[in-house]
């Protein structure tokens, strides 16, 4: 599939992985074949957003038979990158690193987590689902050897700009910042910043809306 030369705005980047989930439950479903308009309606967007959308990356469909399900959904993981594997470290071993650890989605997609970090001498030594904690000075050296790609940041904000600052030293690829406080990483640094409440902040913003008095 030939990728246009325009470059994809951020919002459509942004709208992929939920074209690839839904693509794969119409798969699990045996759905093999659908029109711009029903993937639309089950996805929340107008049949000419999705079609602007695929013509990013060259279009998909073809008139009169619609998208071809399975074929999309390879293209749209192919596009993400989710046909390769990333290792990656997850430095802050609490509660939040822990339960990413736990999720077995991950290791499922292809993001391979080699190794914890905290400072917590409680917690350095022990193993969550046979991944060691090591000890946070063992991080740069250790991201270096590994060639490790992703830094997943679940410490205190007050530390994370140091625990970026090593991680960008180390020459990662990119971070996913769960800390709340946004980072700063040299450009040819990616960077997510995630806020799981800014998501219910929204939420709590939906359920008083009609009583706003603006
Ligand atoms: N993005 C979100 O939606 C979201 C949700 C929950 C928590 N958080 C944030 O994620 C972070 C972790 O939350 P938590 O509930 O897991 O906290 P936690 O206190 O359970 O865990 C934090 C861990 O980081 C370790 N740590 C502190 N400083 C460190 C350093 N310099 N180097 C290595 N390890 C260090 C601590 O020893 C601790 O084990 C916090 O910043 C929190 O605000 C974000």
């Amino acid at each position: 599939m030939q990728r246009n030369s325009v470059k994809v705005s951020m919002a459509v980047v942004r709208r992929l992985p939920k074209y690839h989930r839904y693509l794969g439950e119409l798969i699990e479903k045996d759905i093999l074949r659908i029109s711009s308009k029903e993937l639309g309606k089950i996805m929340g967007l107008t049949a000419s957003q999705i079609r602007q959308d695929l013509n990013c990356f060259g279009g998909f469909g073809q008139q009169g038979y619609g998208y071809n399900v399975v074929e999309l959904y390879k293209e749209i993981g192919h596009i993400l990158g989710l046909d390769k594997e990333y290792k990656c470290v997850i430095i802050g071993a609490g509660n939040l690193g822990q339960a990413i650890t736990n999720y077995e989605g991950f290791r499922r997609e292809g993001f391979k987590l080699m190794a914890m970090f905290d400072i917590n001498p409680r917690l350095i030594g022990n193993t969550i689902r046979d991944i060691k904690i090591s000890d946070i000075s063992e991080l740069e050296e250790y991201v270096v050897d590994n060639d490790i790609v992703i830094g997943i940041i679940c410490v205190p904000k007050e530390n994370s700009q140091e625990i970026a600052d090593t991680l960008v030293k180390a020459n990662v690829r990119a971070i996913w910042n769960f800390s709340p406080s946004d980072v700063k990483v040299p450009e040819d640094v990616v960077i997510e910043n995630v806020a799981i409440n800014e998501s219910l902040y929204t939420l709590t913003y939906l359920i008083n809306e009609d009583n706003l008095d603006i």
